[in-house]
């Protein structure tokens, strides 16, 4: 309690206030002099993506809209994992409604970050695999730590990324990187995603990625909020629509993919060897 009210404390003093004051899988705060939202993830261990933190990771999206966020900065408080991507436990032998709901959530999420009006950078202070590399893709601008590894690695566990995440890597990278790193499900390290235009920027560590980042969000301090966010809307619809006009049909290709025994069968074996990598 004490600790809570000296970080408050401090806060204050250096302009940061806190959003969402509800939430525990995110945090959301605002710097109140630049206006700038940072949404960090914390949810232990890894980030990994359920229900619950997407469910916060959407209201949080729609806070920073509420408060005319300038601009938003997605990172992970856990220097080593940005996200894990999708929890595997929501996907292995599930319960029916619980994982339309998540795919539904999932759907919605990704449907906001790709839209938000205000610019997004993600500070990638960790791996990023899978729903991690989303996350990220969705963002306007990406600036990754050195030493860590990011990508679409779904292949690799014997599932399938769906339309509209192979669609927000071949945006950033183009459909020949993409279609090779996706059919490998090859984790690029920072270096290499640099190399290919997955990320923009190598930093030495969050802190600098976080100032580098409130450098992108003030370039545009002088365009106009409307004509830019409209600018986006329009480059990103497309994409965005072939996921808006068929959820109900992504939902049950994804039930359908992921319910097969041998979907299950691998998820259960990946499951067992993260856990196995985990006591050693
Ligand atoms: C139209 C529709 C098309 C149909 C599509 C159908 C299906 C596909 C659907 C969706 C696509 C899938 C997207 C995904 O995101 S799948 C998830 C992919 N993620 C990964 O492969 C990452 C796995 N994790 C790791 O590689 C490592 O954990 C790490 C992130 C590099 C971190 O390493 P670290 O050493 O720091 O941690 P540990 O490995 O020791 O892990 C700690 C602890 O966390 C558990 N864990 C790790 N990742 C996940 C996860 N993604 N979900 C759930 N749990 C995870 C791990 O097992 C350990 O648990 P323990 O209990 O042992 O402590």
């Amino acid at each position: 309690m004490a600790l809570l009210c000296f970080q408050s404390l401090r806060m204050l003093r250096s302009g940061i206030r806190c959003m969402s004051q509800n939430a525990q899988l995110v945090s959301l705060t605002v710097n109140d002099k630049t206006g700038v939202a940072t949404l960090s993830l914390q949810r232990p261990p890894v980030n990994s993506l359920n229900l619950e933190l997407l469910t916060e990771i959407s209201s949080a999206l729609t806070e920073a809209t509420d408060n005319n966020s300038r601009g938003l900065i997605l990172t992970s408080t856990n220097d080593g994992v940005f996200s894990a991507g999708l929890d595997i436990l929501e996907m292995y032998k599930p319960n029916l409604d619980r994982v339309k709901e998540f795919w539904t959530k999932l759907q919605e999420t990704w449907i906001k970050l790709y839209q938000t009006a205000y610019p997004t950078v993600a500070v990638i202070n960790g791996h990023s695999p899978a729903g991690g590399c989303l996350l990220a893709l969705s963002c306007e601008h990406r600036i990754m730590v050195k030493n860590f590894t990011i990508g679409l690695n779904e292949t690799r566990l014997g599932i399938v990324a769906p339309p509209w995440f192979i669609a927000s890597m071949v945006n950033v990278i183009g459909q020949r990187q993409s279609e090779r790193a996706l059919t490998l499900g090859h984790m690029f390290t920072t270096e290499e995603a640099k190399n290919v235009g997955l990320i923009d920027e190598i930093v030495q560590n969050k802190a600098e990625g976080t100032t580098q980042a409130e450098a992108f969000i003030q370039k545009f301090a002088k365009i106009p909020f409307q004509a830019r966010s409209l600018t986006k809307t329009w480059l990103r619809n497309k994409t965005v629509e072939s996921l808006v006009k068929n959820r109900e049909d992504d939902l049950n290709m994804f039930l359908q993919v992921v319910t097969q025994p041998n979907a299950q069968e691998s998820l259960g074996h990946y499951i067992q060897s993260l856990k196995n990598k985990a006591t050693k």
